[in-house]
């Protein structure tokens, strides 16, 4: 396998993540392709060419009839067969922010390939909606990670990164959709206090700001059971570097942002 993974930054009108997330990838030794959807339908057989699937962040068709249903919907219809195969392969799959809304809308996440494609009459048992406070919201939160396993969190325990959404509460049918995803190491990310010495899953919604839209059980991030796919609301793009942060000269931050870690894990799983 190539130490050089080739990544497919797949960009659909009105995604604005793309060239901070393929410059992330690359700076991490990868080769990155800002690919349009439209051009990927054309010729679908050409994702078998790449390692990493990334789908960044933005208001992909205007987020109309709600974040990402659109980019689903294509996923799901004309790109169903190779996007199978990409889940059964060994290869990883980033959904950031609207990237996120597109992995859980189209049934990428929660079950990766186990549930790939989709049955049409399946229920749906999560979403991403409105946050509770009905606005887009921009802010830096602080995360703690569950799922020590899933490939882009290797060695991370918590992490502060930007959110920027208005469609970012993770809500569920049933309680029984977060004991399955805890028995299957899926709860990828919480938003938590800072400070704290270990992240618990906690039922209780803990206040804005610290869960900026009310997401079920404080929940910013989920993977599928391989630990190959992961999905998150935070923008790890946007903290390459220390000087990204909003508080880096009173920190004394140098160097690397925190973000670039989720980049570099993904890159070194090829290594
Ligand atoms: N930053 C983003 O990717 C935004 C996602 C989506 N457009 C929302 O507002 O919820």
């Amino acid at each position: 396998m190539s130490t050089s993974p080739k990544v497919c930054v797949l960009r659909a009108p009105g995604t604005n993540c793309d060239i901070e997330t393929a410059h992330a990838f690359d700076l991490c030794g990868a080769e990155s392709t800002r690919i349009h959807l439209l051009k990927l339908l054309e010729n679908p057989a050409q994702l078998n060419d790449y390692q990493i699937l990334c789908l960044p962040g933005g208001f992909s068709y205007g987020d109309d009839v709600g974040a990402g249903i659109i980019f689903a919907s294509h996923l799901q219809g004309q790109l169903g067969e190779v996007i199978g195969n990409f889940l059964a392969a060994d290869k990883l799959v980033l959904g950031i922010c609207n990237g996120f809304q597109v992995l859980l809308k189209s049934g990428i996440l929660p079950g990766g390939a186990a549930s790939w494609p989709p049955k049409a009459d399946q229920p749906r048992d999560a979403t991403l909606t409105w946050n509770d406070n009905g606005k887009y919201t921009s802010l830096w939160v602080n995360l703690g990670v569950l799922a020590k396993e899933n490939v882009f969190l290797k060695d991370i325990d918590q992490i502060e990164l930007p959110i920027a959404h208005a469609e970012g509460r993770i809500a569920v049918s049933d309680p029984s959709v977060i004991e399955n995803w805890q028995a299957n190491q899926q709860i990828a990310m919480c938003y938590r206090e800072t400070g704290e010495a270990e992240t618990v899953l906690q039922e209780e919604i803990l206040p804005y700001p610290v869960n900026p839209n009310g997401s079920a059980y404080n929940i910013a991030a989920l993977g599928d059971p391989s630990g190959r796919v992961l999905g998150l609301m935070p923008h790890p793009e946007r903290y390459l570097f220390a000087t990204q942060h909003p508080q880096w000269t009173r920190l004394g931050l140098e160097g690397e942002g925190e973000g670039i870690k989720l980049f570099r894990n993904a890159v070194n799983y090829f290594a």
